[in-house]
């Protein structure tokens, strides 16, 4: 029988799943599944023509019931899963790269918890509901913040006494693994533009950008937290540090409620008042839903101008992730304050969300490439248990 890779990615708004089969020395996609909460619960899954969606009685918790469930919709009837790998969105100094999940790990990642309040907590509830499920099974976790332990100091430092530095109050940088896939099919798609100084856009709820040379990460808008950058679904990204002492003065009076506030109630969600989801704000014609879209795209534009700063130049622009990968809108919008660098997109590529929607006579490429988080946490899933003999 196959073996088999499970990977689990705790994102903002959607926890992922895949399902791969181990070759040698690499992993092949059986089917992916989401599950998403909009008020229902919902169990999205499957391979090619074959979608199945299901709503899911167990409501918001992650618990081994659910868990349990998700893998034997996935994996053929009476298999267990060779592997199972994590999406840890924050490794702070420790990690480097992708590391086998024992307890001594674990404990490492918990005390990480305070860096990603909002993503840590969930992906140890789905570790733990995994470990209840099946604990023989190993699991390993891949961490979005590896990806740019590249960068160079000038990158990575805040402008405070150097003792804070080194204690790890510093730009990690985040959204990695999601850089390391787009950065590897571009080197397959356009070796030369692959190879170059490229920023890619990561936008779904949580949204960074990176700048890389030859798909190493040189500077990025996310620093020390998932706070950081351009306003986000309901993050407003950077935000003058006044602003918090002023808040958590007059308004707050409790950091807890501060960082409510940071991570629930800003960004695209309290400019519109609407919504923090694009699909709906590009339906709504409330001038504040117009604003919310506008303001978006003209802080990713501004990141993408530093970035450029940071590559002295670009040479390729890629969007990815949810509104990356779907929203014609705003790629437009951004790519609209970017006509000065020589960006012009082609209006009927860009509309279909083709691979190449830079226009002929752009002097910048720029191209649409969905991202494949879970085949990276797969391959390193099983890089890990290689190394490990398991
Ligand atoms: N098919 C789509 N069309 C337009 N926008 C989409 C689509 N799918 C997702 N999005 C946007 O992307 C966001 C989620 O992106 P995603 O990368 O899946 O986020 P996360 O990984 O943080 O859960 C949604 O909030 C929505 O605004
Ligand atoms: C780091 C981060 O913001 O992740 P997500 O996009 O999954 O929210
Ligand atoms: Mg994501």
């Amino acid at each position: 029988m196959n073996r088999i890779a499970v990977t689990f990615n705790s994102g903002s708004s959607s926890l992922k799943i895949g399902a791969f089969s181990i070759g040698a020395g690499d992993t092949q996609l059986l089917a992916r599944g989401a599950v998403t909460t909009d008020g229902q619960t919902r169990f999205r899954y499957g391979a090619g023509e074959a979608i199945h969606e299901i709503n899911l009685s167990t409501a918001t918790e992650i618990d081994p019931a659910l868990i349990a469930d998700i893998l034997s919709r996935l994996l053929p009837q009476g298999s267990q899963p060779a592997v199972i790998g994590h999406r840890i969105v924050h490794g702070g100094l420790r990690f480097t790269g992708p590391a086998l999940l024992d307890s001594d790990t674990q404990a490492l990642i918990e005390e990480l918890v305070p860096l990603a309040p909002l993503h840590i907590p969930a992906a140890l509830k789905v570790i733990r509901a995994v470990r209840m499920t099946c604990p023989e099974v190993p699991q390993t976790a891949s961490f979005d913040t590896a990806f740019h332990t590249s960068q160079s100091s000038l990158a990575t430092r805040l402008a405070i006494p150097r003792a804070m530095h080194e204690a790890g109050i510093r730009r990690y940088g985040f959204h990695g693994i999601s850089y390391k896939s787009v950065s590897g099919k571009l080197k397959k798609f356009a070796p030369d533009l692959g190879s170059g100084r490229v920023v890619c856009a990561h936008l779904g709820s949580g949204a960074s950008l990176c700048g890389m040379v030859d798909g190493v990460s040189i500077d990025t808008s996310m620093g020390f937290s998932a706070l950081d950058g351009i306003p986000m679904a309901t993050r407003p990204g950077s935000i003058d540090a006044g602003v918090l002492i002023h808040l958590l003065r007059n308004e707050f009076h409790d950091t807890d409620k501060l960082e409510d506030f940071l991570y629930h109630k800003c960004g695209l969600l309290g400019v519109s008042g609407v919504s923090g989801d694009v699909r709906v704000l590009v339906e709504d014609f409330h001038p504040a839903a117009r604003e919310a879209l506008d303001l978006f795209c003209y802080r990713i534009a501004g990141e993408i101008g530093r970035l450029a700063v940071s590559l002295g130049g670009v040479d390729a622009i890629v969007f990815t992730a949810g509104i990356g990968e779907n929203q014609p809108e705003v790629r437009k919008g951004v790519a609209h304050h970017l006509a000065w660098m020589g960006l012009a997109l082609g209006e009927t590529a860009n509309k279909s969300n083709a691979t190449i929607i830079s226009g002929r006579d752009s002097a910048i490429a720029a191209f649409v490439i969905p991202t494949d988080e879970e085949q990276v946490i797969a391959d390193e899933a099983l890089a890990i248990v290689s190394r490990h003999r398991l």
